[in-house]
């Protein structure tokens, strides 16, 4: 589903990743953790294609579905995204003016896919009857749910969720992780958060462990950020 292949980042010659390799399977749910600094939001931004690896000639190192997303143009890798990925940043907030409904059925509109489902996936995330309220009219638990409906409405392969419960108190956070990994796998898509919470990496298929070594799989008894 995601191949990461010799992947590098450096900003202004410093290097943050270094040559990182990886396979990603559909219907995988897995956690990326590690020491603050290390790169855990570099990696996200570069899959989602919000920034640009290192080029090296003859490299391709994100392939998407099969798809290297250097040989991209920007409408490419636009239509890319749109269709194929799903989001849960922090940096992309549910919108204000637009109702909890037209939130979700965004990314419908967007890939040109009837709006149907958008009400159902409310309903999945526990917010049916709450359609026509708006963002502020709900809690941030509420609000991280819209976010999960509005990932995976348009059922993406990818989705990709940076500390999607770093906000949230401990039970709404487990009530938010439930619902994610129901979703995924009802979906069959391949999940990656970042997180530096052991529970929240606990409730996933894998957790990798991203260092100047580079990912490596790892269990919950090696040493890793301790919350
Ligand atoms: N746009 C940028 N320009 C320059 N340096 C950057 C940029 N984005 C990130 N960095 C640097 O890259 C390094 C990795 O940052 P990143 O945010 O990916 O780490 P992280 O592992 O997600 O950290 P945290 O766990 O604290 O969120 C940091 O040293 C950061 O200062």
């Amino acid at each position: 589903m995601l191949e990461l292949n010799k992947l590098s980042k450096s900003y202004a010659e410093r290097p943050v990743l270094h040559e990182l390799s990886w396979t990603f399977k559909a219907g995988e749910f897995v956690s990326i953790m590690g020491d603050s600094g290390v790169g855990k939001s570099t990696l996200l931004n570069l899959i989602a294609g919000l920034d640009v690896p290192d080029s090296k000639p003859g490299l391709s190192p994100i392939i998407v579905d099969g798809i290297a997303m250097s040989g991209l143009d920007d409408d490419a890798a636009t239509r890319l995204r749109r269709a194929r990925m799903g989001f849960i940043f922090q940096a992309f907030h549910v919108l204000p003016h637009l109702t909890l409904l037209q939130n979700v059925a965004l990314p419908l509109l967007l890939n040109g896919m009837p709006t149907d489902r958008a009400k159902e996936m409310l309903d999945a995330v526990g917010l049916g009857g709450r359609e026509h309220d708006f963002p502020h009219q709900i809690s941030g638990g509420q609000m991280q749910r819209v976010a999960i409906a509005r990932a995976l409405v348009h059922r993406p392969a990818l989705v990709l969720a940076d500390e999607p419960t770093g906000n949230l108190d401990p039970d709404t956070a487990d009530a938010i992780l439930s619902l994610l990994q129901r979703e995924i796998k009802a979906t069959g898509a391949c999940a990656i958060m970042v997180t530096h919470s052991q529970h929240a990496a606990k409730m996933t298929d894998k957790i990798l462990l991203l260092s100047k070594d580079g990912l490596q799989e790892t269990t919950m008894s090696t040493r890793l950020s301790n919350n």
